[in-house]
């Protein structure tokens, strides 16, 4: 093959497409699809992927391929087909497909530097900033006062010249090490040929009689307390053989992981489990929603899916949501499959995340666990991929490529012939439909283990506790059983949903909140810097002394944060010792882990958190769980609100009881006779999905429809309305009778960093030329969306975030 097929690293619509590059000499063989190399592209050198060769190509002029990245293909062959496939589906381009399957630390770093091309002094200050180098970064031209002007002059007369430069981060860790070149009965001979003054050498040979692995060198040294100077001669005799090899960063270098066996099935388990073990040994393809209550063993059936997918002599992804992905999950799999688990998720430094990676692509595991971007797991014989918690919202990737794990999990499944398994306490609505519709084979386990009762769950109505003279945010029942709780040596945690609730700062006489001058949305109070917040944009400012209205005093700070809650705690249960766990507690590396640890050792009565806490914790001393403010969610502008609202509560409600004590929850609402609210506390989900059903049907939202959101900015308000204005029309002109377009409407968060926000929302049963038409509109709009500040349009085929 002469010529490669190459997606250069340029996101652009006129670059979607592969370009030809002729294969020098030197690369023969060596150059394959998967593989990055570095190709000239205009005026510079950039990062590009083959992903194809040919024996001819139909331009005339074709430049060489100048450098490969790689030995080894960064990506499959199934992977560049399916980085086809997403680019399809979520309408990005294919290299930016092509990226986001790959760690971040192998995307191509450029470097733009001038070189002077003559030895003469330049007739402009450029000579000055030279200062005599011949070559200089274009940042220190940028810095100083020379014009793009007098540089492109140099240029023009050949004086200077601007080189891009390609470099490649990624740095694989080596060691040296020691191994016998001979074999043992030369190396016996050896201890006998050599002299009795050879203490050392005599030594290092003796040890390699009794050891025949390979040993990094500086151990060797030090364990047996010689020198590379004993070392030298028996190398430079080919008795041992010195080498380089790559080490990995091991995240988990310093655990210990107990080892674990299966348990013995219990009997619903058993029955769910099998058609997974079927279709697994038939190597089919099906998807699986294993419906199970929390603390129904859902984990047993993964682990003893994966023992027999790797039976089989196959591989397993399993994905965690990000907040889940604890030690303790982790600690799950590794005890289970030991050295066979790599473990991907955003906690690992870039290097570390490369490593794990690496130990997928050299075959060195068989089994991946990991947040959301592990589903592109580089495995070539797929035998099984599971997603826990399916319904989690962070399966959806929200910017760029706007991928849905699942539907990638699909794709590949499909490709590899395996089965897909999604569980859930509280499937999507989504899921369940399908699943209820046979589009999915419906597993359940509908009981706890050991037959363990559900928590009762009572529901504490928040507007009685205030007519009644309690201003606390502490209900008389949760107070009473925390105390409880503690005065027994059990354990409590207590969740605080943070999403959608701020902290925020309202002046008591005029009514006017600290906003962002430039995002229409409240500032977030941050009290340790005295300061408030911008969580959208960076700005921040000094809390105001005065309303910067009405100059009245009396500023108050409204919401709660989990820093309030811990400090009223500490005045309402002095004895109680509390752990925090929420963002501001655990941005240290290892935090999250200690903090579990020391809670699971009982060095705390109460675990006060967020999201962070709902998910995958089993400790059986917990026997309360408090929900403090069960239905902030429910008055986000978001169609799913009670879907995410009952979720939340079923998750925390799930901590608790999990062992042999039974366990106990109180939820505070302000409105307990929400639907969501109300069937949560009954763990009714059939009855939740039916009523939620209803209400998705009434205003067409999904299952039922599917969505397509635009989200139009620009910094001039009345640019955007007359951009989301043609769009509506042109949708409306194009779409079906049966679809809805509508807009153009301001987005929930109207203004983002002085960049006005409009929607147009299309609900459709079926279009299948709408990919089309989008890409005609993004066509359209292609110049004015490369303006530096200028028009931004995002379309997302899934959207779940509707603000
Ligand atoms: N067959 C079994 N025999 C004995 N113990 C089991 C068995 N299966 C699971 N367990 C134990 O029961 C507890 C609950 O199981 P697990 O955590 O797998 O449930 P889950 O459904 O994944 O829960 P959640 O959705 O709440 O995270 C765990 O401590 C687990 O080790
Ligand atoms: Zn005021
Ligand atoms: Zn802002």
């Amino acid at each position: 093959m002469n010529f490669a097929r190459v997606i250069v690293d340029v996101a652009s619509q006129n670059t979607d497409r592969p370009f030809d590059y002729k294969i020098p000499e030197k690369f023969q063989g060596v150059v394959q699809p998967g593989i990055r190399v570095i190709v000239p592209f205009g005026p510079r050198k950039i990062m590009g992927y083959v992903v194809g060769l040919t024996d001819e190509s139909s331009f005339s002029k074709v430049k060489n391929i100048s450098d490969c990245l790689d030995v080894t293909p960064a990506l499959t062959e199934e992977l560049l087909q399916l980085g086809k496939w997403l680019s399809h589906q979520t309408l990005s381009y294919y290299i930016s497909c092509l990226q986001v399957m790959l760690p971040q630390i192998m995307k191509a770093k450029y470097r733009k530097e001038i070189w002077k091309m003559t030895d003469e002094p330049l007739d402009s200050e450029l000579e000055q900033v030279f200062d005599g180098r011949a070559v200089m970064e274009y940042e220190e031209f940028e810095k100083s006062n020379v014009s793009i002007h007098q540089l492109r002059k140099h240029i023009q007369d050949g004086e200077v010249d601007v080189h891009y430069e390609v470099k490649s981060r990624e740095t694989k860790k080596v060691t040296r090490v020691i191994e016998p070149g001979v074999d043992e009965f030369t190396l016996i001979e050896t201890l006998e040929d050599l002299s009795k003054q050879a203490v050392k050498q005599r030594r290092i040979v003796e040890y390699f009689t009794e050891h025949k692995e390979p040993i990094p060198k500086k151990q060797l040294l030090e364990t047996l307390s010689t020198t590379s100077a004993s070392l030298k001669p028996l190398i430079d005799r080919g008795v041992l053989k010195e080498f380089q090899q790559e080490i990995f960063r091991d995240p988990y270098e310093n655990h210990h992981f107990e080892r674990t066996k299966p348990f013995a099935l219990t009997e619903e388990q058993a029955a769910a489990i099998e058609p997974i073990l079927n279709t697994i040994q038939k190597r089919s393809h099906d998807v699986f929603l294993l419906h199970g209550v929390t603390g129904s063993g859902k984990t047993e059936v993964y682990l003893q899916s994966i023992q027999q997918v790797l039976n089989e002599g196959k591989e397993a992804i399993m994905l965690v949501p990000e907040i889940a992905l604890t030690p303790q999950m982790v600690e799950r799999f590794k005890g289970r499959f030991g050295s066979k688990v790599a473990v991907l998720h955003s906690a690992l430094s870039a290097g570390e995340k490369y490593d794990e990676w690496r130990k997928i692509q050299r075959k060195e595991v068989q089994v991946v666990v990991g947040a959301r971007s592990a589903i592109f797991a580089p495995f070539t014989k797929l035998g099984l991929i599971i997603i826990d918690e399916e319904h989690e919202t962070s399966y959806k990737q929200e910017d760029r490529t706007r991928y849905h794990a699942r539907d990638v999990a699909i794709e590949r499944a499909k490709n590899h012939q395996c089965p897909v398994v999604l569980g859930s306490a509280t499937p999507a609505l989504e899921t369940y439909a399908r699943a209820i519709k046979g589009n999915y084979q419906l597993l359940s386990l509908k009981k706890r283990m050991n037959n363990a009762k559900m928590p009762d769950v009572e529901l504490v109505d928040m507007r009685e506790e205030l007519h009644s003279g309690n201003r606390s945010m502490f209900s008389l029942v949760l107070k009473e059983k925390l105390e409880d709780r503690l005065a027994k040596g059990e354990q409590a945690v207590l969740f605080l949903n943070r999403r959608g609730f701020s902290t925020f700062v309202m002046c008591r006489d005029c009514g006017h909140v600290m906003e962002c001058p430039h995002c229409d949305i409240a500032l977030t109070y941050h009290r340790r810097q005295e300061r408030l917040k911008c969580h959208y944009c960076s700005y921040e400012e000094a809390v105001p002394q005065k309303c910067p209205e009405c100059e009245s005093e009396t500023i108050r700070y409204f919401g709660t944060g989990t820093q309030k809650v811990e400090e009223v705690l500490e005045q309402l249960i002095p004895d109680a010792r509390v752990l925090r766990m929420d963002v501001d507690t655990t941005r240290r590396k290892g935090a999250h882990e200690r903090i579990l640890n020391q809670f699971g050792n009982k060095q705390a009565d109460i675990l006060l958190g967020t999201q962070m806490i709902a998910k995958g914790l089993d400790f059986g001393n917990v026997t309360l769980v408090g929900v403090l403010a069960a239905d902030s969610l429910l008055n986000l502008p978001d169609f799913r609100a009670a879907e995410k609202t009952f979720q939340l509560i079923t998750q925390v409600s799930g901590r608790a009881g999990r062992h042999e004590k039974p366990g106990e929850v109180i939820v505070q609402t302000y409105t307990p006779e929400h639907y969501s609210i109300e069937l949560a506390s009954t763990y009714d989900f059939e009855a939740f999905f039916n009523e939620e059903m209803k209400l998705r049907k009434a205003f067409n939202y999904p299952p039922y429809y599917f969505l397509t959101l635009f989200t139009i900015s620009h910094p001039n308000q009345l640019k955007v309305q007359e951009v989301t204005q043609k769009i509506v029309q042109f949708m409306k002109q194009n779409l079906s009778e049966q679809s809805y377009v509508l807009g153009p409407t301001p987005s929930a968060l109207t203004r983002i960093n002085n960049r006005y926000r409009y929607q147009c929302m299309v609900k459709y049963k079926k279009e299948p030329e709408q990919r089309k038409l989008v890409q005609r509109i993004l066509h359209y709009y292609e110049e004015e969306m490369k303006q530096e500040n200028g028009l931004q349009i995002t379309v997302d085929f899934q959207p779940y975030q509707l603000m």
